[in-house]
């Protein structure tokens, strides 16, 4: 096994039906452990990058390794079990079930992930324990912990999306976006909480946003433009 999570080579996408690629990526990498912010404009691709890292979607050509699983060559069940394991993935819109309660949420993101479901084991714990544990570290009090998701306010439901993306520690933790509705205090309190987390339980961390004041937060920043050669909007008629 190497020391990289993720590695991109000669990728490029297009949507269906478009003339250009969105993507056209000749390099990238990123190693184990590390909290990578990807910014870039919005329209620039990022969801884009995300969904093919998670095998949402397949790269036009050129490939992407994830834990040295080439994606491309992977079925859509393998890659589906590869993500539902590997892969904790905080939604912009959280994407929480509104009617079940916190906890329910963040149990079931291990409910097709056996991987992950075995790492909690390992530990000594119950889902039920893991996801309490997380969710205590995050800041829901029990009382919030049992109440439905709709019942939340913006900034618990994200520490829920958060909770629900870490148990039973994925490899990698994609994150698109999710502080867009927070002010600076709680947005970098959040920053800060993923960041311990992902360290404890040894996750690497990609980060996307549009929000050039979330670098200072990261070790690690890169600029999509300068990652992707492909014509941005509005470049490609000049
Ligand atoms: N499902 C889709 N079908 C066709 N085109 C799409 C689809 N999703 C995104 N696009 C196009 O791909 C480009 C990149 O979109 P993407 O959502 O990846 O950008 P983004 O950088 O994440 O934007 P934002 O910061 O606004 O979320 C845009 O031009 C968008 O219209």
């Amino acid at each position: 096994m190497s020391d990289c999570c993720v590695a991109i080579h000669g990728l490029t996408f297009a949507w269906p039906g478009a003339q250009q690629p969105v993507l056209a990526i000749p390099q990238w990498s990123v190693n184990k452990g590390e909290r990578v912010l990807v910014r870039g404009a919005s329209g620039s691709g990022k969801s884009t990058l995300l969904s093919l890292i998670a095998g949402i979607h397949s790269a036009s050509s050129g490939y992407i390794k994830v834990l040295d699983h080439d994606l491309s060559t992977l079925s859509q069940r393998q890659r589906d079990r590869l993500r539902a394991n590997e892969i904790g993935y905080i939604f912009q819109q959280f994407n929480l079930l509104p009617y079940l309660s916190a906890q329910q949420n963040v149990e079931l993101a291990v409910q097709f992930a056996p991987a992950r479901r075995q790492r909690i084991a390992q530990r000594g714990q119950t889902v039920a324990e893991a996801a309490t544990t997380l969710l205590n570290h995050l800041g829901l009090t029990d009382a919030q912990q049992q109440q439905s998701a709709q019942t939340l306010s913006v900034g618990q439901q994200q520490r829920v999306a958060a909770a629900r993306a870490l148990l039973g520690a994925p490899a990698l933790i994609i994150a698109d976006e999710p502080t867009s509705a927070l002010d600076e205090s709680h947005r970098n309190e959040f920053i800060n909480l993923l960041f311990q987390e992902c360290a404890e339980q040894g996750s690497t961390l990609l980060f996307v946003t549009h929000d050039a004041t979330l670098a200072t937060q990261f070790p690690q920043v890169v600029e999509l433009s300068e990652l992707n050669t492909a014509p941005q909007q509005g470049e490609a008629d000049v």
